[in-house]
């Protein structure tokens, strides 16, 4: 990338960019990304708010919204064609069951594989790609991760179609760094590791607030308060992507195929009681010091669930919140502590605690049926 302080060059792609991360790295590189000339933004369903952005928030940058599908090949090369850096942040998020195994597949593996060829084909030499914790886990096997890092040994076992995606696809990208793109130069490539991102826009928090307030105010505790969950505000992750794009032309050597986790000062908590740093200022609270039911019968309606979901598949979609993965995964302390992306590219967290949890509880307030 010209270092080009004066006037802006650089051509950004970001897949996935009206989804819930992918909103905020949008905005995210229209405030913070100087040399940013066009932004095109990729996505199977445009979002409303991007017709606003280009026309009054988008200052001197050229914002291009296209309506395309990673899965097709000839979309991506188009859409990709003289952009310097791609976000690749386009998935297909299901841990609930309402896509099959094969459109996962399809969207996170295939999808992930045609921008890296579409990169190749192009000339796009630098690639950020979304991948996630689930990379490494919580493992089939319960194992806990308790605050690892990039480098602590971890069985690492997937059988859900949805870490199984995000491992096949990750290990994608690393093996692609280094490849010859259209013109002779290398491609770098780089993964980040969200743990479980929260905070404006997300939808499952948007369900357990709706779900407190259908059950009057209350929620009950489902997960012991000592398994640890980790967590990450979603404006500190877009911006984690932000400078490791900034960064990776500069740092190539190091910072090439190269895994991060995604980290910021968020406390470690169970991942209901984190939900509550945020409901609870919102009128909702969780009964219950210790799980009101035994993990054994959640294990049984989870199960249950799941026999349901098959069952009533042909007729209709049934995708409750529990299943015996969430269960599993809500039950498993995994946490991260590291600062490897501090030491590799500068990365301090934008956003103190205080401030993403201001910011989610503000959002909470301020959503549509909401109790304010
Ligand atoms: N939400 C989390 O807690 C979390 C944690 C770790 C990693 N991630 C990863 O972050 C990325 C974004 O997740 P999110 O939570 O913002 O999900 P999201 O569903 O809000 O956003 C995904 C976006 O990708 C788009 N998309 C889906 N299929 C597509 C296709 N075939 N072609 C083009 N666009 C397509 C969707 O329309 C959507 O706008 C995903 O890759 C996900 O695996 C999310
Ligand atoms: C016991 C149940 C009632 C609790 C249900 C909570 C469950 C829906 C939550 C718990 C943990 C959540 C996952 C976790 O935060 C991390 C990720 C990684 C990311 O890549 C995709 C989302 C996902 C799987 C979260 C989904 C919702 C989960 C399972």
């Amino acid at each position: 990338m010209a270092d080009s302080a004066q006037v802006p060059t650089l051509v950004y792609l970001v897949t996935g960019g009206c989804g819930f991360l992918g909103e905020h790295i949008v905005r995210m590189l229209l405030e913070r990304e100087p040399r940013l000339r066009e932004l095109r933004v990729f996505d199977l369903h445009l979002s409303s708010w991007l017709e606003e952005l280009k026309t009054e928030g988008a200052g001197p940058v050229q914002v291009t919204a296209i309506q395309g599908d990673v899965t097709q090949a000839h979309e991506v090369a188009a859409a990709m064609a003289g952009s310097h850096v791609v976000i690749h942040t386009a998935g297909l998020v299901d841990v609930f069951g309402k896509a099959s195994p094969k459109t996962i597949h399809k969207v996170n593996v295939q999808g992930t594989r045609n921008v890296i060829d579409a990169c190749v084909q192009t000339g796009t030499r630098f690639l950020v790609y979304t991948s996630s914790m689930e990379v490494v886990g919580p493992n089939t096997k319960g194992h806990p991760f308790y605050r690892g890092n990039e480098d602590t040994p971890y069985e690492a076992v997937h059988r859900h179609p949805y870490p199984c995606s995000k491992a096949l696809a990750e290990q994608l990208v690393l093996e692609a760094n280094g490849r010859k793109v259209n013109g002779g130069l290398p491609l770098v490539t780089c993964a980040l590791r969200p743990t479980g991102i929260y905070g404006e826009g997300h939808q499952v928090m948007r369900d357990f607030y709706h779900q407190g307030l259908r059950f009057g105010g209350r929620l009950f505790r489902a997960v012991p308060a000592s398994v640890e969950h980790g967590r990450v505000y979603v404006g500190n992750v877009a911006w984690m992507h932000v400078l490791v794009a900034q960064e990776l032309e500069q740092r190539a050597a190091l910072m090439g195929g190269q895994v991060y986790f995604c980290y910021d000062k968020s406390p470690y908590k169970s991942y209901e009681d984190f939900n509550m740093e945020f409901l609870n200022p919102c009128g909702i609270r969780l009964i219950g010091t210790h799980p009101l039911l035994p993990y054994w019968l959640l294990a049984l309606l989870a199960a249950l669930n799941a026999l349901l979901q098959w069952l009533l598949r042909p007729l209709v979609l049934y995708t409750p919140l529990l299943n015996p993965y969430t269960l599993a995964v809500a039950n498993t302390t995994f946490t991260v502590s590291t600062n490897k992306a501090q030491r590799h590219f500068g990365y301090k967290p934008l956003f103190s605690w205080e401030e993403s949890r201001a910011r989610t509880i503000h959002w909470v307030q301020t959503m549509e049926g909401s109790a304010r």
